[in-house]
This record gives C-alpha cells, structure tokens and sequence, in this order.
C-alpha cells in the first residue's frame, strides 16, 4: 500500500489537470486499515467502503481512527468494490484495490523478501489464502521477475486457497477453466477472503497457469481446526491463514505436497484481528462445529484446595 500511497503523493506535487481529491477503497478489513494508516501519515484523504457487519471490530477501528471518511454499506465486499468503482469513475479519487498495478508492484515484493530469506533457494510451494486475488498474481509476477532477472532458475508452484463459503476461483479450477461463474459468498469466518466476484480473475488464473498451480479449498471447520493448531505451535494465526494451512493439509494427504517438498505458506493477517472467532472456537460455541482443540479457561473456586485439584488433573496427571 505505501507503494500506492506514495506514487498518488508525488501525484498531488504535479501540476494536474484534474487533482487528485483523495484515495479509496472497497475493503473486507484489511486493504482499508493500510491505506487509512498510509494517508494519514501523508496527510491524503482516504475514502473507505465497508460492508456493514461483515468485518472485525478490530478492523473497522483502525479507519476511523487513523481519519479516513467510513462509509459503512448495507451489502457485501462485492457490493462495496461495485459502487467504489462507480464512484471513482466519477469523482478525482483514486482507486486503491488491487485491480490497480501500483498494488501489484508493492504486493509482488513478499515474493523477493521470501527468496532473499531463503538465501534464493526456490520454495517448491506457495500457498496464498485468496479472496479478491490480487496477491496470487503478485506472488508471480515476483517470482518470474526474478527468474527472468536470472537471480532463480525457476518460479515456485502456486496454491491458491479458498474458503469454501466463498470459492469461486475453486470452482473456476474444478470446470477445467471453463467458465467463470461469479457468485454471492456466503459468511466464512476467513471474512477478509468472502469474495464472490474477484476483480483480479484473470490475473490469477494467468498466475495459476503459469506455475503449474492448484486451487484448493477449506470448510469453516477445517480452517478453524488448522489455525488453531498453528496456534499450539506459538503462532497466533488469523482464519486465512487457516485456510491456507488447511490446503497445505489436504495437499499433503493427496501426496500432492511431498514430505520433503520446501512449502511456504503465506500468513495474510494479525491473529488479534479476530479474536471473537477464537474465543468462540475455544468456548466450543459455533454449530455444527467440534472444536477439536478447543482450550476453553478452567473456572476454578479462588481457594488452595480447589486449585490443586485443578492442576493434578490438568497438569500432573498429563505428565
Ligand atoms: N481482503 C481485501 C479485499 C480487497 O482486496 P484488494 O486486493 O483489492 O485490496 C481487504 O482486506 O480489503
């Protein structure tokens, strides 16, 4: 995002026909906190489109108080990048989503940092969690730049993961390509990825192309299951990063992703992001859901006694 923010800065310097007003953005949560906290710091307007109720609190504070104008929408992310497009087809704003390249060029930068702290060995895998689907695209075009930069000898294969609430770049995959088949996402506690019309289609499938790549899918349990397994590693994962771990998972069983095969997966947002999932998953209190590493606090009665029988079991009977 500072790459965008920082181009539609110099922008405003020049002498324009028609000055930029501002810069905006439909968002799931995510691309809307950037771009706030960038113009802020650069004293640029931003204009963020929202569906209302559909992301974190956590996320929606972070526009509102780094002073960008919140327009809280009643329809989804779909809906949201729809009018912003109307809108910045009409007014001096700027398009901040990543159907804009300024996005991809900064996006594509992870790919670099991933080969330089591999020391420019080639991960055989990258599995990215895909919603809007710029950041598959991005990831390629990283990738190839460097190989043809001739600093690699060959690209990773790309996995692209989706939640299954909201897949259609899976079912895309699965027709063999045949057509592509918008659709209206269903709720998914993976919220940033809830996308049903992805502007960067094209791109990805480009991306997926030219790498050999696969899209897979994840259930709301199976991602919420592998997140919270990454987090009794000592990580604290968000549900796309589940997602993305869940494709890993799969791949693995279908002896896709080999035992000693270098996989990178790709880690979207802060885990503190979403911490109601969480603790819902941890209090075992989503339907239909077995929360099978669920860790639910221990209410114990504040005296000697009653706390050592706690820990007996808990703790010395687990040793
Ligand atoms: N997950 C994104 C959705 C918008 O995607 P973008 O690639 O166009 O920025 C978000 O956090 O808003």
């Amino acid at each position: 995002m500072t790459v965008l923010v920082s181009q539609v800065n110099r922008l405003r310097r020049a002498p324009l026909s028609r000055p930029i007003a501002g810069v905006g953005c439909a968002s799931t949560g995510d691309t809307s906190a950037a771009l706030s906290a960038y113009c802020a710091a650069a004293g640029i307007p931003a204009i963020v489109f929202l569906p209302a109720d559909r992301i974190s609190l956590q996320q929606l504070i972070q526009p509102i108080a780094n002073g960008a104008t919140v327009l809280s929408l009643d329809t989804d992310f779909d809906g949201c990048m729809r009018l912003i497009r109307e809108v910045t087809a009409e007014l001096p704003i700027y398009l901040a989503n990543s159907l804009n390249s300024l996005r991809l060029e900064g996006q594509k930068t992870a790919a670099i940092e991933i080969l330089q702290q591999f020391d420019w060995q080639v991960p055989d895998w990258v599995i990215v969690p895909g919603g809007n689907l710029g950041n598959i695209y991005a990831f390629y075009k990283g990738f190839e730049m460097c190989r043809v930069l001739g600093l690699v000898d060959r690209v990773p294969r790309l996995v692209c993961a989706q939640a299954a609430n909201a897949n259609p770049l899976y079912r895309y995959y699965k027709s063999g390509w045949a057509e592509f088949q918008p659709l209206v996402a269903e709720t998914t506690f993976a919220s940033a990825i809830q996308i049903g019309d992805p502007v960067s289609v094209d791109r990805a499938v480009f991306a997926l192309k030219a790498t050999n790549g696969i899209v897979e899918e994840a259930t709301e349990e199976e991602l919420m299951d592998a997140m919270s397994l990454a987090d009794r590693t000592g990580m604290f994962a968000c549900p796309h990063t589940g997602v993305a771990l869940a494709a890993l998972f799969k791949l693995r069983d279908q002896r896709i992703v080999g035992p000693n095969d270098r996989t990178v997966v790709v880690s979207t947002a802060h885990g503190l992001k979403f911490t109601q999932s969480k603790i819902d998953y941890h209090d075992k209190n989503i339907k239909d859901m077995l929360c099978q590493y669920a860790n639910p606090p221990i209410s114990v009665k504040a005296d000697f006694g009653s706390v050592m029988d706690v820990l007996q079991k808990n703790v010395n009977g687990k040793t």
